[in-house]
């Protein structure tokens, strides 16, 4: 296990903020150390204000999301295209002549693996899934170093890629050992890479290692954005004293505190020790925040519908916030049950028909549409038992 001032120079290394050869160190205002959230986190040593770039950085590996059902060329990543092909050699699906030629890398690790079937028979969505990980294969000592200082989680579903990537080919142990490794540090520290506006391009996930070491507050104080390099841009979202950690979000923002909650214990395998998460008024809100919550619901999605857009994203968010008000309210009166009981119906099959399937809807939605929706015949306490867990 590296220590937090060995795992610091890595990271100002990689980040090109250390010169090796000349030992010059340039200025940062953080370094890495002891988090109190868990493990290491990103500290500020001064104050930074509010706006500022705290550092850009790089993905070690990047490849299409594990959720992607979507066939796309692994090379630009585009989809929908008439001329797909899938190279003889290792099977990763293409589009064009210029993408065979900047896929060389890729080919030639999966090329010098024996096949156990034929090319036609490989799943190109299962090669697409695996393909961040095989890309780990081809990275230096010093990055494969920082890569295995990160934290990488181990529970038995974490490498199922490379697991279904065995169908196909004898890939040597220790190879595929190194496979699941990045798996699980994948699965622990990358980030969606946002798509450019406008684009048809798969999702695609990158392990940003400084990035990697931060860790997730529901009210955080930075944020990040890429540029068309694939960088994170990693900025103070706002004003940082001194000593205090610095935090990005790994859920929705929006999300209500048991949806965020679950959300990252399903998918990150934490139960966040945020000061949001610890502050009770957010799960209980007093009565005039609850009436205030239905009010600016009810404004939005009139402004929304002004607009023609009653089908945005925005919007399903807004009529599962709406539900849950109208739900909750109903929770703790169960008098106005009888009248609030359509509208708490209509608006959770509202946001279900808009959510529904979407990764980053709020993951108690099915549940809340099944238990609270109009199709439940099960008698009202029932209904609401699920509202307490
Ligand atoms: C991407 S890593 C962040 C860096 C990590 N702390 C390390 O030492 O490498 C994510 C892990 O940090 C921990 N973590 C991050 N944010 C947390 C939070 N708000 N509450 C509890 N644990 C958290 C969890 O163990 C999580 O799996």
């Amino acid at each position: 296990m590296l220590s937090s001032n060995q795992l610091t120079q890595i990271v100002h290394k990689y980040l090109g903020l250390y010169n090796s050869t000349d030992c010059i160190q340039q200025f940062c205002k953080w370094t890495v150390r002891e988090s109190t959230v868990g493990g290491r986190g990103i500290i500020a040593t001064e104050d930074i204000p509010c706006g500022e770039v705290l550092f850009v950085d790089r993905p070690l590996i990047f490849g299409p999301r594990c959720g992607n059902v979507i066939r796309g060329c692994t090379v630009c990543s585009k989809f929908e295209d008439d001329g797909f092909f899938k190279c003889s050699l290792c099977a990763l699906l293409l589009c064009s002549t210029e993408c065979q030629d900047f896929h060389t890398d890729d080919c030639n690790i999966i090329a010098g693996w024996k096949k156990k079937v034929d090319i036609e028979e490989i799943d190109e969505i299962v090669m697409s899934h695996a393909l961040a990980a095989i890309r780990a294969l081809s990275l230096n000592q010093e990055q494969k170093q920082f890569m295995s200082a990160l934290a990488a989680h181990t529970l038995p579903q974490h490498g199922g890629e490379i697991i279904k990537l065995k169908q196909y080919f004898e890939i040597p142990e220790e190879i595929e050992k190194d496979m699941i490794f990045a798996c699980q540090a994948l699965d622990t520290n990358a980030f969606q890479i946002a798509t450019p506006y406008g684009k048809k391009e798969m999702s695609l996930r990158g392990l940003y290692p400084v990035a990697g070491l931060m860790n997730h507050s529901c009210l955080p104080n930075a944020t990040y954005s890429y540029n068309d390099e694939r960088q994170m841009i990693v900025k103070t979202s706002r004003f940082i004293a001194a000593g205090t950690e610095i935090f990005t979000c790994y859920s929705g923002i929006l999300w209500g505190t048991t949806t965020r909650r679950s959300y990252l214990f399903k998918t990150k395998h934490f139960w966040c020790k945020c000061e949001r998460c610890a502050d009770p008024t957010e799960n209980e809100l007093t009565e005039s925040r609850l009436s205030l919550k239905l009010v600016l619901c009810r404004d939005i999605l009139a402004t929304l519908a002004a607009l023609g857009l009653e089908d945005s994203h925005l919007c399903g968010l807004l009529f599962y916030h709406l539900h849950a008000t109208l739900a909750e309210r109903a929770r703790r009166h169960p008098d106005l049950y009888d009248g609030l009981k359509s509208e708490i119906e209509s608006t959770i099959e509202r946001a279900y028909r808009i959510l529904r399937g979407d990764i980053s809807a709020p993951v108690d939605l099915e549940l809340r549409y099944r238990y609270l929706g109009p199709d439940c015949e099960k008698p009202q306490q029932e209904r609401f038992s699920i509202l307490s867990i």
